[in-house]
């Protein structure tokens, strides 16, 4: 007799597999290395930015009481008494007209309040000419303007993105906190699947969602281990299975988890006592999908059709992955986007349509990729993001509004905004 599954909604699976993905250990890492880990410190300002009152130009540091009264016809002199670039501090203390040559970034010089930008003065030898008056601290950067001693920055749960290293930097933090990101074991089932080098044979396909899972964790810079192609047998994909969740933090297969005869992972699970999560979600495509939580670790079986298992993936094992690390924002982010063409087929389940999104004129708009049945491998290489139609919909025509998921941001345009 066939096991007949209850769907669960896409929320509620979405929702298991959160609540079970346990955070990995706080690491130390070097700042060069830091980038795309999730911060496992808030960044607090060690010290005011900028550090110390400085010229935003290069110029020249005067008392601004003295230019008052400065005009085209009643220029001012001044009188050079040092000259210093970034880096360097004046010994002098400014008197009655007199002034610092200073360049962008040097400490403003003692008893000075504002800076005459080069092209605000007329020069000669020693001494410049200004023709209008300067307020107090005119073209000056503030101590603290832009951070505060003490103020709290970043929060502890940040994605870290070259900006966060800029910030790390400037105070100083040679090693930052991080959580340690997962290592994911992929191993993929199918007596069919052929490795990709290898010349097509009758009955035979070349297993494509290996590579595409190992690609996906690599777009978010997590490590996999690929255990390669496993054919269906079940005594040797239980132990490949269990040694893989003993080597990694946790363990994607793809493949057989549906109800065939060939599909085994249902009883691996139960020979590995694991809880299953869910074996089945109310969505099309990957309504298979699998998720188990054994010996504190998530598996994933993942629907072995390329589309179920890319949107498989980055429905519930791209977010999961983001927990383990504590990411304060572990979602794909989403938004809405007006349909170019109809979509006339019923969504009993919700349905993820590989598409590509774009924005034209002042819209973001969004077309489904091409072929698009769970079996599809074409539309998953077009699209750029997934429409979400949910369930009980249907007939979605051109100029409706829908929910779009956002996959990936590394597309360039072919052209700078008009
Ligand atoms: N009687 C039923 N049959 C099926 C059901 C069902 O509910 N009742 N569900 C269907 C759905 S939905 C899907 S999706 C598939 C899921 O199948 P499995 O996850 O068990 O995967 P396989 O049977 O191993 O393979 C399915 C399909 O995908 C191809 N495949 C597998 N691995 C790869 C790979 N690494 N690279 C490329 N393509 C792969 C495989 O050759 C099959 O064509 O089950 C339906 N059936
Ligand atoms: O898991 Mo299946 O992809 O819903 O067609
Ligand atoms: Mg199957």
């Amino acid at each position: 007799m066939v096991e007949i599954r209850k769907p669960i909604a896409v929320r509620d699976a979405i929702k298991r597999v959160m609540d079970k993905a346990n955070a990995l250990p706080i690491i130390e890492i070097a700042l060069e290395d830091s980038f795309g880990y999730i911060l496992a410190e808030p960044i607090i300002a060690m010290h005011d930015v900028p550090s110390f009152n400085n010229s935003p130009y290069d110029g020249f540091a005067i008392r601004s009481e003295d230019s008052i009264g400065a005009s085209g016809d009643n220029r001012i002199h001044f009188r050079v008494i040092d000259h210093i670039g970034a880096g360097q501090v004046s010994k002098h203390a400014l008197g009655k007209y007199e002034a610092v040559r200073i360049m962008t970034g040097a400490p403003i010089p003692e008893g000075a309040d504002a800076v005459v930008m080069l092209e605000q003065a007329v020069e000669s030898e020693n001494t410049f000419t200004i023709r209008k008056p300067f307020k107090q601290l005119e073209n000056i950067s503030l101590q603290g303007e832009d951070s505060k001693k003490g103020e709290m920055l970043i929060p502890s749960g940040t994605f870290i993105h070259p900006g966060t290293i800029a910030l790390l930097a400037t105070f100083g933090y040679a090693k930052v906190k991080v959580r340690k990101k997962p290592i994911v074991g992929i191993l993929c089932t199918g007596t069919e699947l052929l490795k990709v080098e290898d010349e097509i044979e009758p009955g035979k396909i070349r297993n494509s969602n290996g590579p595409m899972i190992e690609a996906q964790l690599k777009r978010r810079g997590i490590e996999s281990r690929y255990y390669g192609i496993l054919s269906d047998d079940l005594e040797s994909c239980f132990q490949l299975v269990k040694k893989v969740l003993v080597e990694t933090d946790c363990v994607i297969t793809t493949g057989g988890v549906s109800v065939g005869d060939f599909d085994h992972l249902p009883e691996i699970y139960r020979r590995l006592q694991a809880d299953v999560l869910f074996n089945k979600v109310a969505m099309r495509p990957g309504s298979v999908t699998t998720a188990a939580f054994a010996d504190d670790k998530l598996l994933f079986g993942l629907s072995g059709n390329p589309s179920a298992c890319f949107t498989g993936y980055e429905l519930f094992v791209k977010p999961a992955i983001e927990n383990m690390m504590l990411n304060n924002c572990p979602f794909t982010p989403h938004t809405k986007a007006k349909l170019t063409e109809d979509f006339l087929k019923p969504n009993p389940f919700t349905r993820f349509v590989r598409s590509v999104y774009r924005f034209e004129g002042n819209e973001a708009i969004i077309t489904p990729a091409g072929f698009n049945k769970s079996n599809a491998v074409s539309s998953i290489a077009r699209g750029n993001a997934l429409i979400v139609l949910p369930g009980g919909t249907r007939n979605f025509v051109a100029g409706d509004i829908v929910d779009v998921l956002l996959l990936g941001n590394e597309n360039g345009v072919s052209s700078w905004m008009s």
